[in-house]
């Protein structure tokens, strides 16, 4: 499964990053960090009415090269004049292009909140997110065992950075409510196959507790999509592709709201 392959690489990825900086230091440099630690992403998920998280995407396994021009920080600044709640960064940098790099000068130039997208396999990301400067991190069910995925919970939370916890399925969905998740994502794509079905976070949100932020996840194209999610009590939807093919991103956004954004 294609989840086994970004994990190896990610892997490896870390034991080169740890040579360069080793864990105790950026421990130390994580907890030097002055920003308050007081939740934004979740806080902006929770205003009324849906909320988008805007993500910058160059790549991915599904689609291959995304956007071919990639300036980063233009497309975040407009994601944030657009009105986006909060910004994705893909850091993962082999399978999507992305790096720590894009996400530090982002979260340093917006004041909107900043998640790092990212496959998270040790608690050393979570260090370097927070020194990054990122207000979230992803923690995905289907690549950690329970007992990681607690402890990882509790290292963001101790640093202040709100946890979206990515499920798949009912199991994962219970898993997620146990570690005490505060905002749970439903991806909607099959990653077995690839493909996507909305379905999937309409048939899952009944089963997240009301007082947990509900997140849909993955292929939302269009405002009959995000109408739809949130007639189906979605509290925010996360966007990738969608925006990122778009040439105007603040007009797609516009539009993605059934022109209430912007
Ligand atoms: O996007 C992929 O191909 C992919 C493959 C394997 C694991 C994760 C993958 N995507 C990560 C994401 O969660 C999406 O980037 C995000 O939900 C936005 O999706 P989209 O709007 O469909 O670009």
């Amino acid at each position: 499964m294609i989840l086994d392959d970004i994990t190896a690489a990610v892997a490896k990825r870390i034991e080169q990053d740890k040579q360069r900086i080793p864990p105790e230091e950026m421990k130390r440099r994580a907890a030097d960090v002055k920003e308050k630690k007081d939740f934004p992403f979740e806080r902006a998920l929770s205003h009324p009415g849906i909320s988008f998280i805007c993500e910058v995407k160059r790549a991915s396994p599904s689609k291959g090269l995304i956007a071919a021009q990639f300036p980063y920080m233009d497309i975040a600044r407009e994601y944030e004049a657009a009105g986006a709640a909060a910004i994705s960064v893909l850091t993962e940098r082999d399978y999507f292009q992305g790096s720590g790099q894009y996400l530090q000068h982002i979260a340093a130039a917006v004041a909107t909140p900043v998640i790092r997208k990212d496959f998270i396999l040790d608690a050393y990301q979570i260090y370097e997110a927070r020194v990054w400067g990122a207000s979230a991190i992803l923690l995905i069910c289907a690549i950690l065992e329970d007992e990681r995925l607690v402890s990882f919970f509790h290292i963001a939370d101790s640093l202040g950075l709100s946890v979206l916890v990515e499920a798949h399925d009912a199991g994962e969905i219970q898993r997620a409510v146990r570690c005490g998740a505060r905002v749970i994502g439903v991806n909607n794509r099959n990653l077995k196959n690839f493909t996507v079905s909305l379905d999937t976070s309409c048939r899952l949100r009944p089963l997240v507790p009301k007082e947990c932020l509900f997140v849909a996840e993955s292929g939302i194209c269009t405002a009959a999509d995000v109408s739809c999610l949130q007639d189906n009590g979605v509290d925010a939807v996360l966007i990738g592709e969608t925006l990122m093919r778009s040439p105007d991103k603040k007009a797609m956004l516009h539009t993605l709201a059934g022109g209430r954004h912007g």
